[in-house]
C-alpha cells in the first residue's frame, strides 16, 4: 500500500488502489521522470476545495429527488492549444444559453457542471492506430502523448500531467472570472438565445419559448425578482477521473473533517472502459468524498449497476453519485427501464443523467467519426421517455459541445452533412455539437419537459427538425457505426 500527501502534517493517506488493476493506463517510458512529475504535483495547491465540492453533491442531491436538472457539457478532450480565454467563454456562453432555456422549460434549477478544466485523458477503444500502413500508439489526451501522427509525439510523457494542471489551473481561473465577475445578467444570457434564434431556420418553434420566457423575465422584475441573478452563477468543473498518477497526487485529506476529496475538480466520473468492479478507478472513486458520476453502457446488467452503488454509495447519499447512462438511441428505451427499476426496487438515491453522444458515434464516409444530431436528440426523447413511464426523474444530460462553430456533427438546425465535416473539424477525439447544434438540442429538450408523467412522443417531439431537414443523411446511406471495443 502507498501512502499519500496528506494537508495535515503528519498523517499519511492510505492509497488502496494502486495495487488494482487499471485500465487504460498509459505506458510511461521512465518511471523516475513520471515519479518526479507525481511528487510535483502532490506539492502543488489544491485545484477546488471540499466545500465546493459538498455544494455541487447537495445540488445533485436535488436532481436525484427530482427538484433540479444537471447540465453537463464540454469538449470530449481539451487541448492544451485551445483553452484560450475566448474558447473557454464560448463554450460558458453557450452552456449558459442552453440552461436558461432549460431552466425556464424544467421550471427546476439548472445544476451546470462543464466538462472542463480538467478533461485532458482519454480512453481509446484501441491502443494503437494505424494510418498508411504505419502503426502508432494511440493519442489518449494531451495529458499523456501528442495528437499529430508521428512516433516522437506518440511516446506518453509525464511531464504533460504538469501541464494539465497547469492548463487547468488557467481554466479554472477564467471560468471562476466569468461566472463570478458579473459577466451575463439573465437578460443578456436571453438576448444571445434571442440573436441566436434569429438566424436559425427553426426560428419560428423557437420563438415560442424566447415569447414565454420574454414573460417569465416580466413577471420576475415585477415581482422584485433579480435576472442578473446569472452575474453570480453557480458553476461546477468535471472530467474523467482516469489517470491515476494525476488524480492520486491531488487527492486531498480536508482538514476540518478529515474526509478525503479529489482535488482536481469538483465531479469526477468513472468511463465505460474502466468501470471494473475489482479495478483501480472503482476503488479510487470509493475513498474519495466528491459527488462522482459512472458511464454505463449497454453491456450493463442490473446486477452490475446494484454493485456499483454498494461499492461507490454504500452509505446511500443523496448527491453522491450520477449514473450517466450511454446506450445509444436504438437501445435505450430497451435497456435503461430494468437498470432504473432494480435501482429504484433497492431504494438508491442516484441521479439519471443521458449522455446521448457515446452509444451514437459513427463513421463518415470522409471517415471522420460523427453523430447524427437526429440520434442524438433521439436518445434525450427515449430517456425522458423511459423516465416518465416509469415515474422516476430524468435527471439532466451530459453532452460533448463547444462555442465555437465547429463542423464535427451532422444535422441540427443548420443541416449539416457529411461533406461539411472537413470543414471546421478540430475534435482530438470524439465529435461536439457545435455552439448553434447545443442550442438546437437545448430547445428541443425544452419541448421534452411539461410533459410530467407521462410518455414523451418521440415522433412528435422529432416531427420538427425532421421536416426542415429533410434531404440530409438518407438512412439507405447511413455509413456504419464505428464498432466499440474494449482493450
Ligand atoms: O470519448 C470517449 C472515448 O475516449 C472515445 O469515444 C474513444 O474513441 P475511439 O473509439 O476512437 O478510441
Ligand atoms: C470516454 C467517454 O465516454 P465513455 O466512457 O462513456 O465511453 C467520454 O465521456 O468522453
Ligand atoms: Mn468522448
Amino acid at each position: 500500500m502507498n501512502t499519500l500527501k496528506s494537508e495535515l502534517p503528519g498523517v499519511r493517506l492510505a492509497d488502496t488502489w494502486s495495487a488494482r488493476p487499471a485500465a487504460q493506463q498509459p505506458d510511461w517510458p521512465d518511471p523516475t521522470a513520471l515519479h518526479n512529475v507525481t511528487e510535483q504535483l502532490a506539492a502543488h495547491p489544491p485545484l477546488v476545495f471540499s466545500g465546493e465540492c459538498d455544494a455541487l453533491k447537495e445540488r445533485l442531491a436535488a436532481v436525484a429527488r427530482g427538484e433540479a436538472f444537471l447540465l453537463q457539457g464540454g469538449d470530449c478532450a481539451e487541448t492544451f492549444d485551445r483553452n484560450s480565454a475566448d474558447t473557454v467563454r464560448r463554450k460558458l456562453n453557450t452552456l449558459l444559453q442552453m440552461s436558461a432555456v432549460l431552466t425556464y422549460a424544467a421550471s427546476m434549477p439548472v445544476v451546470k457542471v462543464g466538462r472542463l478544466a480538467g478533461q485532458y485523458a482519454k480512453p481509446r477503444s484501441s491502443p494503437t492506430e494505424t494510418l498508411g500502413g504505419v502503426t502508432l500508439p494511440t493519442y489518449r489526451g494531451d495529458a499523456v502523448n501528442g495528437f499529430p501522427f508521428t512516433a516522437e509525439a506518440r511516446v506518453p510523457d509525464p511531464e504533460r500531467l504538469l501541464r494539465m494542471y497547469q492548463a487547468s489551473s488557467d481554466t479554472l481561473d477564467l471560468v471562476r472570472a466569468f461566472t463570478k465577475g458579473g459577466h451575463a445578467s439573465l437578460d443578456q444570457v436571453h438576448e444571445w438565445n434571442r440573436d441566436f434564434i434569429a438566424g436559425s431556420p427553426l426560428r419560428e418553434k423557437y420563438e415560442l419559448i424566447a415569447d414565454a420566457i420574454d414573460r417569465a423575465l416580466h413577471f420576475m422584475r415585477a415581482t422584485g425578482g433579480r435576472p442578473e441573478h446569472f452575474d453570480d452563477t453557480e458553476f461546477f468543473v468535471s472530467h474523467e477521473g482516469l489517470l491515476l498518477d494525476y488524480e492520486t497526487p491531488l487527492t486531498r485529506r480536508e482538514l476540518r473533517s478529515g474526509r478525503q476529496y479529489a482535488t482536481s475538480g469538483h465531479m469526477l466520473w468513472i468511463g465505460e472502459r474502466t468501470r471494473q468492479l475489482d479495478g483501480a478507478h472503482v476503488e479510487y472513486f470509493s475513498r474519495v468524498d466528491n459527488p462522482i458520476g459512472v458511464k454505463l453502457g449497454p453491456t450493463t446488467t442490473p446486477e452490475t449497476a446494484l454493485r456499483l452503488i454498494d461499492r461507490l454509495d454504500p452509505d446511500r447519499q443523496p448527491g453522491r453519485l450520477t449514473f450517466v447512462i450511454r446506450m445509444g438511441v436504438d437501445k435505450i428505451r430497451d435497456l435503461l427501464p430494468p437498470l432504473v427499476e432494480r435501482v429504484v426496487a433497492e431504494g438508491a438515491p442516484v441521479a439519471w443523467v443521458t449522455d446521448p453522444m457515446h452509444g451514437n458515434t459513427m463513421g463518415a464516409p470522409s471517415g471522420h467519426k460523427t453523430r447524427r444530431f437526429d440520434d442524438i436528440l433521439g436518445e434525450v426523447s427515449g430517456f425522458f421517455e423511459v423516465h416518465r413511464a416509469l415515474g422516476t426523474h430524468p435527471g439532466g444530460i451530459h453532452v460533448e459541445l463547444t462555442g465555437d462553430d465547429v463542423t464535427e456533427c451532422v444535422g441540427g438546425g443548420h443541416d449539416l452533412d457529411f461533406p461539411d465535416l472537413p470543414e471546421r473539424y478540430e475534435s482530438t477525439c470524439d465529435p461536439r455539437l457545435n455552439r448553434s447544434q447545443s442550442l438546437d438540442l437545448a430547445f428541443m429538450v425544452a419541448e421534452f419537459f411539461g410533459t410530467e408523467r407521462r410518455a414523451v412522443d418521440p415522433a412528435a417531439a422529432l416531427g420538427p427538425v425532421r421536416r426542415i431537414m429533410a434531404g440530409s443523411a438518407t438512412p439507405g446511406t447511413a455509413p456504419r457505426r464505428v464498432a466499440e471495443t474494449s482493450e
